[in-house]
């Protein structure tokens, strides 16, 4: 059958198992086609049972559950209790004009009233009408009635008038000044209300709210049949309509809708109309913000539409600037998304890209995880800034290398530094083949081994701002370029990692190398595609992930790839200076307590050359000559003399006993001891101190005292 002539209500009715009578049609004799297959088979349809997948919406909103959620709408509450007290308080002394102004006219209509009422003025036109009723005696007992009132009234109105000129008096001459103020001022205020035209308020509008409306699926409908999108024009004349899956909900400090676009259009169409889209929902730009969901298919748009604009929210606080210390194993704080929810992100096993023009916080966004590494007392930092405005100055305090500077001198520092950690993570790598499987099951850095002091497997955070000034260096660039790309591939899984930022994201500033094997990309606002993708990844501006919709006003937010399944939009936490140099106190502090302050941080001079990463125990299982369980000490120096002369080569002219105990001395803080080994020289049997190989490969596992 085809799918013109198509009889769904037979279908259905078969498919409801009705035996209902179904009148068919004869197909058209130009379309008897005998190999045709059916494109609906109702048969199945009827045995296809289609997988069950609830979506459960979220028992309480995001905002309520994240503290940033909350605070921000404690903190929007007290701005405007704030802000109204300032408002009235700087118009209290006009309030207190207008009160003495109108305090006359209130003086008047009181004394009117009292006199109104002590006079029985209410029952005049009773008593009148009896008058005119002739009704003599309905008058008498009215005029009785008043007579009882006017004396009883009377002298209340005396006897109150009496007491008030007393406490006049009294707060006239005798009574503390602050009494008699108040009394005074609450007086005149009384009378001054009971005065007031009712026509003129007394205080101006602190605030004139300006009502938002609720998102409505017809506004949502309207807005993108204006988009200029030929499938979504067409709802307005009556196509093909859009589906709602999810109703309109509140998300956050805003509406989330989540539609289906008609069949063939795609959500990255819409966003790249977000300025039209905007325009059409009548709100600021900072408000609207449309994401795909291409895991349900690309057709699903999310439309979040804020209160406020995300370029008018106020900074974001870093949940870690007051106290608290990070497990980088564990993902630390980074921002909140348009909707106040917080969002982290991770810095062990993914290298790191920043990008962005010029200016719109890149520096800033590089300093949270520099920070969150710092905070990590196991972590050793690096840091170059080659911009050389010191806005990574706060590193120094834990630092174990850090440059800032756009000279030769800082990028030949930032390259030797790269030639040391792919000393590194040779160095780790051999470190890691060595290590039982049940200590290293997937051959990567695990917390365990990143904390076991001595193995030299701690997280190696190494942040290289304006990296374009190395990589497009005339001498230092190629190197640097393939040194890189060694570290980024290989670093990764043996807990060294790298953090690049640029301004300006192109092949020759950025080798492609790097920039396809990083994981973890942050983008803040950018030009055009070329870069867009060059920080996001490729095909990233096709998927709809454009850091290019970001306005000059969104300072800090950024589309962050490779931290959740899809691309995020976060505004990053900001830490200004000061912050920042109190955070990396305490960063300092914790280095201190473990014992791990060094290099920079602890005043020794930056390595200057290559200086290969090694460790003595390392160095002995090197060169330790196979098949010997026991070998002298004096071997042992010479071999390793061998392998690092301008290590151990200081050895070499000792004499044996010197020999002997320098290595002793060496590895004693390892917990490896020497001892006495016999070894037959010329027929007659020698003792002298050695090592034992099981002795060895017991320090490497557990040793202590390095790192
Ligand atoms: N998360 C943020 N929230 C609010 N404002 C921010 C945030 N991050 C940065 N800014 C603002 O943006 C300004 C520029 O930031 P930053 O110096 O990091 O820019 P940059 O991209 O590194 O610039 P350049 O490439 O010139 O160094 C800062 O002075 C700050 O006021």
């Amino acid at each position: 059958m085809t799918i013109e002539n198509f009889d769904w209500k037979a279908a259905e009715a078969e498919l409801n198992g009705d035996r209902a009578e179904v009148e068919t049609i004869a197909p058209d004799e130009d379309y008897i086609d005998a190999a045709a297959v059916p494109v609906d088979d109702a048969e199945a349809h009827r045995a296809w049972n289609a997988p069950e997948a609830d979506r459960r919406a979220p028992i309480l909103p995001a905002w309520v559950l994240s503290r940033s959620g909350l605070a921000a709408e404690l903190t929007r509450f007290g701005k405007l209790v704030a802000y109204r007290c300032a408002y009235h308080g700087v118009r209290l002394p006009l309030y207190g004009a207008r009160l003495a102004a109108w305090s006359p006219v209130g003086t008047a209509r009181v004394v009117g009233a009292v006199w109104r009422w002590a006079s029985d003025a209410e029952g005049r036109p009773i008593r009148s009408d009896a008058v005119t009723a002739h009704d003599y005696a309905a008058y008498q007992g009215l005029v009785r009635l008043r007579d009882r009132h006017v004396r009883f009234r009377g002298a209340l109105t005396i006897t109150g008038a009496l007491g008030l000129t007393g406490a006049g008096l009294y707060l006239g001459f005798g009574a503390p000044d602050p009494l008699a103020w108040s009394a005074l001022g609450g007086t005149v205020a009384a009378l001054g209300l009971a005065g007031k035209p009712a026509d003129k308020p007394l205080v101006t509008r602190a605030v004139v709210k300006v009502k938002l409306r609720p998102l409505t699926s017809p506004m949502v409908e309207k807005a993108l049949s204006r988009i200029g999108i030929a499938a979504l024009t067409a709802i307005a004349k009556g196509g093909e309509g859009i589906h709602w899956p999810e109703p309109i909900s509140r998300d956050g400090s805003g509406w989330r809708a989540v539609i289906d676009l008609p069949a063939g259009t795609t959500a990255v169409e819409v966003i790249d109309r977000r300025d039209k889209l905007a325009a059409a929902l009548a709100r600021p730009l900072g408000c609207v913000w449309p994401e795909g969901q291409s895991d349900v298919h690309p057709g699903r748009l999310v439309l979040w539409v804020g209160d406020t604009d995300l370029a008018d929210a106020k900074a974001v606080a870093w949940p870690l600037a007051k106290g608290g210390t990070v497990d980088l194993f564990a993902p630390f704080p980074l921002g909140v998304d348009p909707r106040g929810k917080a969002v982290t992100a991770d810095l062990m096993y993914t290298n790191w890209l920043v990008g962005s023009i010029p200016g719109m916080g890149k520096t800033f966004l590089v300093k949270l995880p520099v920070l969150a590494a710092g905070l990590d007392a196991r972590a050793e930092v690096q840091v170059f800034e080659l911009k050389g405005t010191g806005d990574l100055a706060f590193a120094e305090q834990y630092a174990t290398r850090y440059a800032s500077g756009a000279d030769d001198e800082e990028i030949e520092a930032a390259l030797i530094a790269l030639r040391d950690l792919r000393a590194e993570c040779k160095r780790r790598a051999r470190i890691i083949k060595g290590l039982p499987r049940d200590l290293c099951p997937e051959n990567k850095v695990t917390p365990e081994l990143a904390s076991r002091k001595g193995l030299g497997l701690h997280p190696l955070v190494v942040a290289i701002d304006e990296c374009q000034e190395l990589f497009s260096h005339p001498e230092y660039g190629k190197e640097a370029a393939e040194l890189a790309e060694k570290v980024v591939k290989l670093g990764r899984a043996l807990g060294v990692i790298l953090l690049l930022a640029t301004q300006r994201p192109d092949k020759d500033s950025l080798p492609t190398g790097v920039s396809a094997n990083v994981g973890t990309r942050a983008c803040l606002r950018v030009m055009g595609q070329v870069e867009n993708d060059m920080i996001l990844g490729t095909s990233a501006y096709k998927n709809g992930i454009r850091a290019t919709m970001f306005t000059k006003r969104d300072r800090g937010v950024f589309y962050l790839v490779g931290a959740a399944d899809a691309a995020l939009i976060v505004k990053g936490a900001f830490v200004d200076g000061p912050a920042a140099d109190r955070i990396a106190a305490r960063a300092r502090a914790l280095r201190i307590e473990r014992g791990t302050l060094a290099g920079h941080a602890a005043g020794e001079a930056t390595a200057t050359a290559a200086a290969p990463a090694h460790h003595v125990l390392d160095d002995l299982a090197a060169v330790w000559p196979g098949g010997e369980a026991n070998v002298w000490n004096t071997v042992l120096v010479d071999r390793l003399a061998e392998l690092r002369p301008e290590v151990y080569g200081q050895w070499t002219g000792l004499a044996d006993t010197a020999k002997t105990e320098a290595l002793t001395a060496a590895v004693k803080p390892y917990g490896l001891s020497t001892k006495g080994v016999g070894r037959r020289v010329g027929g007659e049997v020698v003792n002298r101190r050695g090592l034992n190989r099981g002795d060895l490969d017991k320090a490497r596992e557990g040793r202590t005292g390095g790192r």
